[in-house]
């Protein structure tokens, strides 16, 4: 197995997989843990080129969502709930579409359909690769956080700054590159798996208009706003913990 992954809860609860953004790690999930393990087995993993999970060239959207897969598969997991922020969550998009059976739930936080400009994303690939991560780095605090948090909070905000600046260049630009083609508003119509959508009142990079998308085109979706820009599980971490507890417990009455 090549995905670096951390498995933390009892072992015999409910599995919950969870997938970071763009530029971070499985160690994004701290605020949620302590709160989650007592209900889930938390299963938190590293995306493609992220953390300790090694780059391998090229890579689409369909390779990150049957990454989760092969993971599921290795650690003989038949389904799971699963919840993935920004990047992570379109992950969870392409997951409850062409995967369902392997999921009970799929909540997916801070995304889109469709998130951002392939043009864009090509040339943020573009730049990291020619001038490396400081530049990305410089302006992640005002993508990630509102400013009432920077000021608030400024240790988290810059230990989550200082990872993406010395994370690695080709991994994120890989990563970047399949947010480029990834697009997947014409398929989200057809999921059938119960989903949550989680959005940042005030994220600038997935808006509430592209949360809103989601919701009216996903059957029997359920949304979430919460006080956040959009690193929502940082920012807002207790509320965030809470609407995804909540959402799952309310499917067990399905
Ligand atoms: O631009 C960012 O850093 C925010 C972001 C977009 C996709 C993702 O996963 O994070």
């Amino acid at each position: 197995m090549n995905i670096h992954y951390q498995i933390d809860g009892p072992q015999d609860a409910p599995v919950i997989v969870l997938s970071n953004s763009l530029g971070t790690s499985l160690s994004m999930w701290e605020p949620q843990i302590a709160t989650l393990t007592q209900q889930f087995r938390v299963l938190r993993y590293d995306t493609h080129g992220h953390g300790q999970t090694e780059k391998r060239g090229k890579v689409t959207l369909a390779q990150l969502g049957e990454d989760v897969i092969s993971l599921l598969d290795h650690l003989n997991i038949a389904k799971a709930h699963f919840c993935g922020i920004s990047m992570g969550g379109l992950t969870g998009i392409w997951l409850a579409r062409f995967a369902p059976e392997r999921f009970h739930s799929v909540s997916v936080a801070n995304t889109a359909a469709k998130i951002g400009e392939q043009s864009a994303w090509l040339s943020r690939a573009r730049t990291v690769r020619e001038e490396g991560m400081d530049v990305v780095a410089a302006g992640s605090a005002d993508r990630w956080f509102t400013g009432e948090f920077r000021q608030h909070q400024p240790e988290t905000v810059e230990q989550l700054v200082h990872q993406l600046a010395r994370s690695e260049a080709e991994g994120y630009a890989e990563c970047c590159e399949a947010l480029a083609a990834a697009d997947m508003r014409g398929e989200v119509a057809a999921i059938t798996v119960p989903v949550l959508i989680i959005a940042g009142e005030q994220d600038p990079v997935t808006t509430v208009a592209d949360a809103d998308f989601l919701h009216q085109q996903i059957p029997g979706s359920q949304e979430v706003i919460l006080p956040a820009s959009h690193l929502s599980n940082v920012e807002a971490a207790g509320a965030f913990t809470q609407s995804l507890v909540t959402f799952i417990r309310g499917l067990n009455g399905r």
